[in-house]
């Protein structure tokens, strides 16, 4: 187990600023999720600490050793930190076996390391004897998770393990590496563009956009507590409402909402997720129905502020909406909001 600091990390790639100051520690023992958008150098951050490459300026260190620095560089190979890749990047011509023990230095090679790195990643031991073409692409990204842990590094870093796989296997997958991962206490860091996969990783997330990390702590405080308005939409879908702020209160079109975080001093609009919103058909109206567009069980009903101008759309079980375009409604936010 190592902590990992990244202290005020800057680089630049082909004549452009792709990190930008970016400092960062990751606790021992835990896991990290990198998410942004496609470009804003999760890629790049997770090549430096793995040290396929070298920082213009600031430090990396696992625990009190500085492995990037003006004068150090410690490449890859000595840095004890597995890697696994995004698209796996198995040995075709080995089979499974030989490609987890490829990971394992000679001393280990003919020890129980490999069935025990296999039981870890959930790889059923038949799997073994086969070669990467004969098995499913989950299967796949958990040999290359299985050999990334076979030599017990102190540290994993894994680049979008699962961006090729569909959904279903995506899940089955995550959820095995996750577990492995906490069983190995390895301390790693996983890329992803995926905002869920991201938020249920582990301990802390960050997020980037344009080589700057723009927030980082806990997934749920950062999820409850965006600083921006760029990082509350690139977490998930995201409302905002022009309102009047009042202390701890947003007045909206659609009435008052408490306030759980103020991200700036002077705010005009206030942030809630789709969920938060709901449509009666009694109470006081503030609302009228523009459009209902049927998605299969629940209906999106699209709602305009009485006296114009907001707009939101409210997700409702289909079989239970009362709603025709014209009717008057009452859009009702619950919850707390955030204000920018
Ligand atoms: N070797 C390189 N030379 C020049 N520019 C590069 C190089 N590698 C990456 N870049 C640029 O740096 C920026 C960040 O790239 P990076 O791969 O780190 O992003 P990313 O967030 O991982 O993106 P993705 O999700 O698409 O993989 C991009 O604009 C990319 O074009």
């Amino acid at each position: 187990m190592t902590t990992l600091t990244v202290h005020e990390i800057s680089k630049t790639l082909g004549g452009s600023a792709v990190l930008d100051n970016v400092s960062l520690v990751i606790p021992t023992g835990t896991r990290t999720a990198l998410v942004g958008a496609s470009g804003s150098g999760k890629t790049t951050l997770l090549r430096l600490i793995a040290g396929f490459s070298r920082p213009d300026r600031g430090t990396i260190a696992l625990d009190d050793t500085v492995v990037s620095g003006r004068d150090v560089f410690l490449p890859a190979h000595r840095r004890g930190v597995g890697y696994v890749p995004q698209d796996g990047a198995l040995f075709p011509h080995l089979t499974v076996e030989q490609n987890i023990r490829f990971g394992l230095r000679h001393a280990q090679r003919g020890s129980t390391r490999i069935a025990e790195v296999a039981e870890l990643v959930a790889l059923p031991l038949e799997l073994l004897r086969r070669f990467p073409h004969e098995i499913s692409g989950g299967q796949q990204q958990r040999v290359a998770v299985a050999r990334a842990l076979a030599p017990a590094p102190k540290m994993i870093v894994l680049d979008e393990p699962f961006s090729a796989l569909d959904t279903s296997l995506r899940e089955h997958s995550r959820l095995a590496v996750i577990a492995a991962l906490e069983a190995s206490d390895a301390t790693a860091v996983l890329v992803t563009h995926d905002q869920d996969e991201a938020l249920m990783f582990g301990h802390q997330i960050g997020v980037l956009a344009d080589g700057l990390l723009l927030q980082h702590g806990h997934p749920s405080a950062v999820f409850d507590k965006p600083v921006t308005a760029e990082v509350a939409a690139f977490l998930g879908d995201a409302v905002f409402l022009t309102a009047r702020i009042d202390d701890s209160t947003a007045i909206t079109a659609f009435g008052a909402v408490a306030i759980r975080h103020r991200a700036s001093v002077a705010g005009s609009r206030v942030m809630l997720r789709p969920e938060q919103l709901s449509v009666r058909t009694d109470g006081a109206a503030n609302g009228v129905v523009r459009a209902i567009r049927p998605r299969g069980a629940s209906s999106y009903i699209e709602i305009e502020a009485l006296g114009g101008g907001e707009r939101v759309t409210v997700s409702v079980f289909a079989a239970e909406s009362e709603c025709r375009v014209g009717d008057e409604v009452s859009v009702v936010i619950r919850g707390t909001v955030v204000s920018y």
